[in-house]
């Protein structure tokens, strides 16, 4: 595969984003112990979150690592904006929306003059073409993604979360313009489990993934350091 355009100002191993996707902050915190320095962006969804994970974001950041907040807020305009204001707050990276227009031009306006950056979720990766249609939408998977990432660019979003699957596709639409956060990723040989649309790490950066988000593959392995510097050499071996 042709590599795409890869943006060159991110550092090769802020590439990886770990998925702390964990019952609470001690387990969280032994993860990142055990990881050391071979993670330096950790993601905190709902698992976490939704235990004390807001609290560690902030002292993460404080810690120098890199926080996305995955909250994927999606509501009426202004109690987005506020959202986004307490998020930014805590010192995070990235916060996720889900890709409707009025909740994106809230978080738009809301994070500006903060360090925060919005990313918007244009189809989530445990999605195919079924499972659309059977959410009542008539367009496939690869449309409604190219759809939402127009009207998120147009609405001045910093980035998109897609499979990688739809990563070249969208660096022609976006340009580099925009960062490109894929889930979905799998080692070769690593379990699936409810994702649809994966792809292996060196893949992913080869068609123009700028991060990608990796939960299970890292937090599950028998040894998570050594699996988080395996998708480091893959990653690294894309971009050569
Ligand atoms: O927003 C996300 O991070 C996200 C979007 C999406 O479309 N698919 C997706 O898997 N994710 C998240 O990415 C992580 C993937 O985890 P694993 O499937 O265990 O690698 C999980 O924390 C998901 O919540």
């Amino acid at each position: 595969m042709q590599p795409a355009k890869i943006a060159p100002r991110i550092a090769p191993r802020d590439r990886l984003i770990v998925a702390l996707d964990v019952p609470s902050v001690a387990a969280a915190e032994a993860m990142i112990d055990r990881l050391g320095d071979s993670v330096t962006f950790y993601k905190i969804g709902y698992q976490l979150g939704y235990a004390g994970g807001l609290t560690l974001a902030k002292q993460l950041a404080g810690r120098g690592k890199k926080v996305f907040v995955d909250l994927k807020l999606h509501d009426i305009g202004n109690t987005v904006a506020r959202g986004v204001e307490s998020v930014a707050s805590l010192g995070a990276t990235f916060l996720t929306v889900h890709a409707y227009p009025q909740t994106m031009k809230a978080a738009v306006e809301a994070r500006a003059g903060s360090g925060l950056k919005i990313l918007a979720v244009t189809v989530l990766t445990s999605y195919d073409d079924n499972d659309l249609h059977a959410a009542g939408y008539r367009l496939n998977v690869s449309d409604l993604v190219e759809a939402r990432a127009r009207q998120a660019q147009a609405l001045g979003v910093d980035g998109l979360v897609s499979s990688p699957e739809e990563a070249a596709a969208l660096r022609k639409i976006v340009g580099d313009q925009m960062n490109l956060v894929t889930p979905g990723i799998r080692p070769a040989g690593s379990a699936t489990g409810d994702q649809k649309r994966i792809m292996t790490p060196g893949r992913a950066i080869a068609a123009g993934a700028d991060y990608l988000v990796v939960g299970r593959p890292v937090m599950e392995a028998a040894d998570p350091k050594a699996a988080a510097e395996a998708i480091h050499t893959e990653i690294a071996e894309a971009l050569a």
